[in-house]
């Protein structure tokens, strides 16, 4: 693989939880791989005084102690940098172009914001004031972190403000979802096979599933979750973007217009649900204490930093349609939540029954449909459940798997979401990040269900005891049918085991 051109990724917010947690880890698998540019340097810009030496030690704390840490390190630098503070951006210009000299690195920036979503546009325009948001020489990029609004307004807000002082093109907004290789390995199935996509339509699939279960709750977290809660935090876009994957069409070439235009006329066929429908569509839930394993778990109302009363959902169930050629009447049904049995995403293909029943199927549990698992995680693969005479006489038939497993395949390492997505922010590439249309298409889907919440304290919050599969209610969605329960068979630390 080609190695990006020379640049600097400044980081602001980098004294933050994210830059040590994900980025610079991810910093550093590019630089073991040798995919770092020869000549590169990380300046972090946030308000916390740190020298450089400061810096390296707090932003490497995720990091192993060998060598090869204590090299990269040396490419981590840090500018104090208040991004409200004008006269700032002159010393970041500065340190910009010393490091520039120093380290013979070409002046090509990327600008990544890892601060709070509300200093997002103060950024952008001192970036711009200083002459540092666009070049003809060269590149200027500016990679935002979600949430891209909390809603409608602020989300088409966001857009015209990042937009005034930078082009789409130089946006990336990221969705660490679309960097997760089996989320991308869902386009080569569907359009790398000549026997899927014929079956991926109204006419062979019944209805679609996308689950994405999380064991752990909201940890220290529950400042910011107790103002988002799980359809802004998780539906309204890694839930919506795996349904992007799921349902677009083929796209002409594997480029980032072409895919990015699919998934946003996706979006655009989304049936509107209603605020008078909401309850007939959506089920909202919040865990509550139980017992897990013997150790008594918080309920959600008790953890640090969440209201005593709070009705901020953390689980979340819907039903919709798709109104378009390829999905006419196909049911879609999607959830997330947290404090679930266990951690997994994945996406359930349910296919139609066969048209005629020859064999006697009666007490076969699992029998009825086939079903393809894209598992996104953990255990990344896919999975066909299908029908297998079992031995013997007579016609019984039982539930069989054809199981791949990415773990299987020798000496593959699956690189993290973030690697890949900065990897591609440096090589240009903006495939794998959403684009400010595809958001605002998203949100226009969900508001109308924030308006029934925020205005109907009719509209129940179900409680659902932490460890379980959240509000019996969610079941009821499905008329014929369940939602697959992936993990029968937990393993000792709550991950999935498929049976
Ligand atoms: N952490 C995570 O796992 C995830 C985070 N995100 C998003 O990434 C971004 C960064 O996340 P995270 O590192 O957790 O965030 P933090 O809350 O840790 O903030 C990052 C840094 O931003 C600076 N900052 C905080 N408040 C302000 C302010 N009002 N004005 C200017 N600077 C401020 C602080 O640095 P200083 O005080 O030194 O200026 C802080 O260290 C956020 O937008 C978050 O929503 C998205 C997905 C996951
Ligand atoms: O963006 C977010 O994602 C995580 C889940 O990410 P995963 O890669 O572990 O599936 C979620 O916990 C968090 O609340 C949300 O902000």
């Amino acid at each position: 693989m080609k190695k990006p051109k020379s640049h600097i990724l400044v980081i602001f917010g980098a004294s933050g939880d994210l830059t040590k947690r994900k980025l610079v880890p991810a910093l550093f698998d590019l630089f073991r791989q040798g995919l770092i540019p020869e000549n590169f340097a990380v300046l972090g810009a946030s308000r916390t005084r740190l020298s450089d030496d400061e810096f390296r030690e707090k932003a490497g704390e995720f990091l192993p102690a060998d060598q090869d840490a204590e090299n990269f390190k040396k490419l981590l630098f840090y500018e104090s940098v208040s991004p409200t503070e004008q006269l700032d951006y002159k010393k970041l210009k500065d340190r910009l172009e010393d490091l520039e000299k120093k380290k013979n690195i070409t002046p090509n920036y990327i600008f990544y914001l890892s601060t709070p979503p509300s200093v997002y546009e103060i950024i952008a325009k001192n970036l711009a004031e200083k002459g540092l948001s666009k070049s003809e020489k060269y590149f200027r990029r500016l990679i935002v972190e979600k949430p891209f609004g909390t809603d409608l307004k602020s989300a088409q807000q966001l857009n015209i403000d990042l937009l005034s002082f930078f082009n789409e093109n130089q946006v990336y907004r990221i969705d660490h979802y679309l960097g997760k290789e089996s989320v991308q390995n869902m386009l080569v199935t569907r359009f790398g096979n000549g026997i899927f996509e014929p079956l991926w339509n109204r006419n062979f699939i019944e209805r679609v599933e996308v689950t994405s279960a999380e064991s752990l709750g909201v940890e220290s977290r529950g400042g910011y979750y107790d103002h988002s809660g799980a359809l802004r935090d998780m539906l309204q876009n890694h839930l919506l973007q795996l349904v992007g994957f799921v349902a677009m069409e083929p796209p002409v070439v594997i480029e980032a217009d072409a895919i990015r235009n699919e998934i946003v006329k996706v979006f655009q066929s989304l049936r509107p649900i209603k605020e008078n429908q909401v309850c007939e569509f959506v089920i909202r839930g919040q865990y509550t204490s139980s017992t897990i394993k013997g150790e008594k778990v918080k309920g959600y109302r008790e953890e640090p930093g969440v209201d005593q009363n709070s009705r901020t959902e953390t689980f979340v169930a819907m039903k919709f349609f798709i109104d378009n050629w390829r999905w006419g009447g196909v049911p879609f049904f999607i959830r997330t939540g947290k404090k679930l049995p266990a951690r997994v995403t994945e996406v359930v293909i349910h296919f139609k029954q066969v048209p005629h029943h020859l064999f006697n199927q009666v007490g076969i549990p699992g029998a009825e449909n086939n079903q393809l698992v894209i598992r996104i995680q953990p255990d990344e693969g896919v999975l066909l459940k299908f029908r297998m005479k079992t031995p013997g006489a007579g016609f019984q038939v039982q539930t069989v798997n054809m199981d791949f497993h990415y773990s299987d395949m020798a000496e593959v390492r699956l690189p993290s979401a973030y690697e890949r997505l900065l990897l591609d922010c440096m090589q240009g590439d903006a495939t794998l990040y959403s684009r400010g249309d595809a958001v605002e298409e998203a949100w226009k889907f969900v508001q109308p269900i924030l308006n029934a919440w925020e205005f109907n304290p009719d509209i129940p919050v179900f409680g659902y005891p932490a460890g379980t599969w959240g509000p019996e209610s969610s079941d009821k969605l499905i008329n014929n049918g369940q939602w697959r329960y992936p993990c029968k068979n937990l393993s000792n630390d709550g991950t999935y085991c498929e049976l």
